[in-house]
């Protein structure tokens, strides 16, 4: 297996790997001053000549991170279960997403693909999970939800049936979703409100990988 990225989130995904006897060969980094993570080789930027057979996974926690750099990517993507997450065997997955320890997903859920499904979290029946979600630990999705590409479910959240949230919002940690989300929405609270509403959801998905830039600092909202 490669990874790509050397931070937290890559720490539990070595961690969760070495612990079922995966071996990795290889982690890029982008960042030039990481030499060893983990005890393993951090390779630099990545090239897409190297272990071409592996499988690889974007190991960043950031959506529109792993968005921006899912298309640059040559090698196949793997799915990354823990061994102590319940997958219903209803439950359909794209590829390159992670599901973490104690992670339930139910019957009849779609997650996409490079999703993050964090230590935890519920994602009930009928779920339709769009790529580069991540539902952040704790969090609990009622039966049909509905999540737009990019979005994140803060932690410990609970989302009541039936809601469709839309892309690229961002969920408060504990709120409690109880309405349809339009897209770009940062809410929080319980009930949710929306407290500022982004204009990255009228646009692409290549251009929600723009936040942080021209004044709209979404990295700085405790992500
Ligand atoms: C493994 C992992 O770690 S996965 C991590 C996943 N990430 C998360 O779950 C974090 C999601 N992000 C958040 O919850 C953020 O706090 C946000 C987006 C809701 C708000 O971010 P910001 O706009 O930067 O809020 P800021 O920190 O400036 O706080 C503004 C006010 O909102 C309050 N506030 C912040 N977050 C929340 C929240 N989730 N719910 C209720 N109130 C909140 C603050 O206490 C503060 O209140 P005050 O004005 O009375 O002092």
């Amino acid at each position: 297996m490669l990874i790509y990225g050397a931070g937290g989130h890559a720490k539990i995904i070595i961690s969760l790997l070495m612990d079922s006897g995966a071996s990795v060969k290889a982690i890029f980094d982008d960042d030039p001053a990481k030499r060893i993570f983990e005890g393993i080789a951090v390779i630099g930027s990545y090239d897409p000549d190297l272990h071409m057979n592996e499988a690889l996974i974007l190991a960043i926690g950031d959506n529109a991170s792993r968005a921006q750099l899912a298309a640059k990517i040559g090698h196949r993507f793997a799915n990354v279960f823990h061994h102590s997450s319940l997958i219903n065997r209803n439950a359909h997955f794209g590829s390159g997403n992670v599901i973490l320890h104690r992670a339930v997903i139910q019957t009849d859920t779609i997650i996409g693909n490079h999703c993050i499904i964090n230590t935890g979290a519920i994602v009930e029946h009928e779920c339709k999970i769009s790529d580069f979600v991540h539902i952040a630990p704790g969090s609990v999705l009622c039966g049909n939800v509905t999540v737009g590409e990019c979005t994140l479910i803060g932690a410990g959240s609970v989302v009541v049936p039936n809601v469709v949230i839309g892309k690229n919002c961002l969920i408060g940690a504990g709120s409690v979703v109880t309405k349809n989300i339009p897209d770009g929405a940062i809410i929080r609270g319980n009930p949710a409100r929306i407290i500022k509403q982004t204009h990255y959801g009228k646009k692409n998905l290549a251009l929600a990988t723009a936040y942080g830039r021209d004044g709209n600092d979404l990295h700085s909202t405790g992500l």
